[in-house]
């Protein structure tokens, strides 16, 4: 099947993408719905803020239009109670020269006749000076509204002042303005009473009328502009926080790795998710505007709908680029709430500071500005201001598309007008693009790759002609040489012989079609971990998971590559599928190198793999993910359907197709993580443990599916099930510690490495209770020398050894001429397992790591004597038994076995025995002067000697 190539492939790797991103956001429909809608929770607030302000200065005609102001005739000095917060018992005015006569008489009038209300002596104090009055009401604060302060210079001249608190004050939706309500009716009453005492009429008419201007709207409390920055930047944290949660989540599933794994660009990648959150925020800033003016706020009535809406967009969009910078910092997915707190916590301060006027005023200069407009919030607060500033009372026509450029009338400063500040929004939403995109390349991604810092610097990377060789661990590791790697010769023939070819072929450079791959001593060395701590750099010690791999795997053929846990299996996996860089050597892929990237993007094309862990989306189904992989595979659309079908049908998930992968069981997931591996008939299928935790019957489906899929095409897999191995291999590889310890096909490993082969004799059914089974015992053991190893009524099972091989032709033929006698009803003859081959290869590696780590473990004797061996060892000679009867001392054969985590540890030793005669003891034993003297002294820990099992075994 011909695969879509360039553009249409990115087109269509575009569109299946964006379909996904389309489909999670359907399936969180919670989560969408916020987003698009949160916006009428907080302008429903506004409007409640609004409206409680308003409320609250509604008697002020400040904040009202007043056409025809109505007149105050003659205001009285209203009783002290009337003003707002005072401290009871309190004064309705106190005043100073009460020295004079005549100022007393004077106040005496203004008491009597103040208009309506005359005012009880009790309710006015005197004082002599004005020092005193200023003296008494530090004394007493909030006890009076006002003062009066007298002097008489002479008979016809009366002096005063007035004194009162002009700070206006509001309570319960009232408003307070000190000089209408006491200012002016104090001085009307003290200026009509010295008139009249001064014309000696006490009936002069004095009457004074007051009337404010005729006014608009003066003052204006905009929610919009104050608090609407921090609302604002609330709904756009919806979209921040969940654009973040995605784009790691992706990460840390390791499902963009797959994507990558199966060739996706990743151009294609951030379209699909600039256009999806493009719309949405497209959606939402619509909705903003329009329940904005739902509520009829001047700010959205009165300036332009696409002025406005251009703000709610940009800024909404430049935090998605935000959120895309940051989730390059992030590595787990519940971490982005936290980020998405903090950064809301640090733009609700900087848009305070901002909308408190800094840094766009003359004051401050161009720099600050610079810098606090890179941060979207600042932004916001400023376009906000400026906005509701141009709609401050319901005449102000607002900000119309042809003034953006503009400044407000009344901002003299003007620094910032409307067109600048969408101008830096653009701005700033390519650089976060830009930067995100930078950012995800350099820094780790979750198999701890990345590129080198200055990768965009290479023209290798623009023209797509290689180059851009990947690197591991952190930006800031710290510096240090990767170890060299440690190669020997392979021990085993079979795998020295296939090493031995491989190199021929690499020397010669010659390529062989019949091969698929060819492994060119491939070595893995994981650096370590960098700990930046203590003003230290702690970096811990590298790995060596693959000490040098040389290997060939056949087209047609499944090579099935065992090992026990962390043998260096999924290692060698990743770095055929580039998930890992290689460290040294290289590996062919139908002739394409993986160290070179356009090698790797030629490999991604022709391979399918099954990871060890599922990489799926919980919300997406199972024909959801297969549309998916194989659009960003490549096949061509007019096939997607049928060939999508197939595959459903071909691990039998036809029925749970539409069914998310959610709810499949652990054995659905895996076979959809198979079906995705063999979509798109790739002509290299790595599996990676495929049947763990599927059910017997489904894991023999699983087989057929494999065995059919080795048809055409090369098959590497890995597995723990050794009847799987043994089923569906063409030929097999035990790795441990990262070595290839052996190779061949199963019956030759059985040969080479079991430790025998299995004879299983049944008996026939008999009346009368007379078996047979100790004459059969003792015939195995005349001659051949064994035991059962298992026995029961019906059968014995013996394990005959290698060596005894020629001896088997005519061991059964006798044995099958006397079955009659024996009672046998059938005699079967096997290789042992593969298990047992498997075992013995773990076995074996752990004995020669232990060896070349040189460590040691306490054997306790029987009698209670512990000595110090070196781990592995098998005949210990015992230190001060040297006697006459054992002239070279005792010794012990130690049993072997392996622990849970497979390290070795003693399962048992033989009893004492004397060391014979012709084993070359070491010098140890000889120099038992050292021994005794540890050994008796007990001052430390007494070594057996250690002597050569070949000098015993010849014995
Ligand atoms: N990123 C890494 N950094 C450091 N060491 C690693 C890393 N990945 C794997 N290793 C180590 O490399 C060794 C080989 O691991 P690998 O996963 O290849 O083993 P495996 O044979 O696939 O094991 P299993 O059967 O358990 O899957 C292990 O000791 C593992 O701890």
């Amino acid at each position: 099947m011909e695969l879509q190539k360039g553009f249409k492939l990115l087109l269509q790797q575009y569109k299946a993408l964006f379909t996904k991103n389309l489909l999670l956001a359907w399936r969180n429909k919670r989560a969408t719905f916020l987003q698009l809608f949160s916006s009428i929770f907080f302008i429903f607030l506004l409007f409640i803020i609004q409206k409680a302000i308003e409320a609250r200065f509604g008697s002020s005609t400040a904040f009202k239009a007043v056409r025809d102001p109505e007149p105050l005739i003659d205001p009285p000095i209203p009783p002290c109670e009337d003003k707002y917060y005072t401290k009871l018992p309190c004064f309705d005015f106190v005043w100073s020269g009460s020295d004079s006569a005549r100022i007393g008489s004077i106040v005496d009038q203004i008491r009597a006749n103040n208009p309506g209300r005359p005012i009880p002596s009790t309710k006015v104090k005197s004082f002599r000076s004005k020092n005193d009055v200023d003296a008494w009401f530090v004394a007493n604060p909030m006890k009076c509204p006002g003062a009066l302060h007298f002097l008489e210079r002479n008979a016809t001249v009366i002096s005063y002042g007035l004194q009162t608190n002009s700070t206006p004050a509001a309570k319960r939706g009232d408003f307070e303005d000190p000089t209408f309500k006491f200012q002016i009716p104090l001085q009307i009453a003290v200026e009509r009473e010295i008139a009249r005492s001064l014309i000696g009429d006490p009936s002069f008419s004095w009457v004074v009328n007051l009337k404010e201007f005729a006014h608009p709207v003066v003052e204006t409390f905009s929610s919009v502009g104050t608090v609407g920055p921090s609302f604002f930047l609330a709904i756009a944290m919806f979209g921040f926080v969940l654009q973040i949660s995605s784009l790691i989540v992706e990460k840390e599933l390791k499902l963009r790795q797959a994507m990558s794994m199966m060739g996706l660009y990743d151009t294609a990648y951030w379209l699909s998710w600039l256009t999806w959150e493009g719309i949405i925020t497209l959606f939402s800033s619509l909705f903003t505007v329009l329940f904005g003016m739902m509520f009829q706020f001047d700010f959205f009535m009165n300036n332009s709908f696409e002025v406005v809406f251009l703000v709610f967009f940009l800024f909404q969009l430049n935090m998605i680029g935000f959120a895309f910078m940051f989730s390059s910092f992030i590595t787990k997915s519940t971490s982005s709430t936290t980020v998405g707190f903090s950064v809301y916590i640090v733009g609700f301060l900087t848009q305070v500071v901002t909308v408190f006027g800094f840094p766009y005023s003359d004051s401050f200069s161009n720099t600050y500005r610079t810098i606090w407009s890179f941060f979207p919030p600042n932004l916001l607060a400023k376009a906000l201001q400026l906005l509701s500033d141009a709609t401050s009372t319901p005449e102000d026509p607002g900000i119309s598309w042809s003034r953006i450029g503009e400044c407000a009338p009344n901002d003299n400063d003007c620094l910032i007008n409307m067109s600048d500040i969408y101008i830096w929004l653009v701005l700033t939403f390519i650089l976060w693009v830009a930067l995100a995109i930078y950012f995800d390349n350099i820094f780790p991604n979750s198999s701890g790759v990345r590129k080198p810092t200055f990768y965009f610097l290479n023209p290798g990377y623009w023209s797509g002609k290689g180059g851009d060789r990947v690197r591991e661990g952190s930006i800031c590791s710290c510096m240090r040489s990767v170890p060299t790697s440690e190669h020997t010769s392979p021990d085993d023939e079979d795998v020295l012989q296939e090493e031995n070819t491989v190199k021929q072929q690499h020397r010669e450079g010659a390529v062989d079609p019949n091969l698929a791959v060819q492994i060119h001593g491939l070595v893995k060395i994981y650096p370590g971990r960098t700990n930046l701590g203590c003003f230290k750099c702690k970096r811990s010690a590298p790995y060596h998971a693959l000490k040098g791999l040389w290997v060939n795997f056949p087209k047609d053929q499944l090579f099935c590559l065992l090992g026990p846990n962390g043998a260096g299996k999924t290692t060698a996996i990743n770095c055929l599928t580039g998930i890992t860089p290689v460290t040294e050597g290289d590996a062919l892929i139908y002739g394409h190198s993986i160290r070179s990237s356009v090698g790797m993007s030629n490999i991604q094309k022709m391979i399918g793999v099954c990871p060890q862990f599922d990489i799926l989306w919980d919300a997406l189904s199972g024909q959801e993910h297969l549309y998916l992989f194989a659009s960003i595979k490549g096949l061509p659309p007019a096939s997607l359907k049928t060939v999508v079908q197939k595959s459903l049908a071909e691990v039998r998930l036809t029925e749970a197709a539409r069914v998310r992968s959610r709810s499949y069981s652990g054995g659905m997931k895996r076979r959809l993580s198979v079906a995705i591996a063999l979509i798109g008939e790739p002509k290299l299928v790595i599996l990676d443990e495929p049947t763990t935790g599927m059910d017997p019957i489904t894991r023999r489906h699983v087989w057929d599916i494999i065995e059919n899929a080795k048809k055409g095409r090369a098959v590497i897999l890995t597995t723990h099930s050794m009847e799987e191995a043994d089923i569906l291999s063409d030929r097999i590889g035990i790795m441990t510690k990262g070595k290839l310890r052996c190779i061949g096909n199963s019956i030759r490993l059985k040969s080479r490495f079991g430790t025998g082969y299995i004879a299983n004799v049944s008996f026939l059914a008999t009346n009368d209770n007379v078996t047979h089974h100790e004459d059969v015992k003792l015939f195995f053991k005349d001659r051949l020398d064994v035991i059962p190893k298992e026995e029961n009524k019906s059968f014995l099972t013996f394990v005959i050894p290698h060596h005894k091989e020629g001896l088997l032709t005519n061991f059964f033929e006798e044995l099958e001429n006397r079955e009659e006698e024996f009672g046998i009803s059938d005699i079967q003859l096997s290789l042992t397992t593969l298990e047992e081959v498997f075992l013995n290869i773990a076995k074996q590696a752990e004995f020669e790591s232990a060896a070349a780590e040189g460590r040691f473990t306490t054997l306790t004797l029987t009698s209670g004597t512990s000595l110090q061996i070196p781990v592995g060892a098998r005949y210990i000679g015992i230190p001060e038994t040297v006697s006459t009867e054992n002239p070279h001392g005792v010794m012990v054969e130690v049993y072997w076995g392996q622990d849970d985590a497979g390290a070795l540890c003693i399962s048992g030793h033989s009893n004492e025995t004397p060391i014979p005669s012709h084993v070359q003891l070491p010098d140890a034993l000889s120099s038992s002067h050292t021994s005794r003297r540890t050994f008796l002294g007990r001052s430390g820990p007494v070594h057996g000697i250690v002597i050569n099992p070949n000098e015993i075994d010849t014995s």
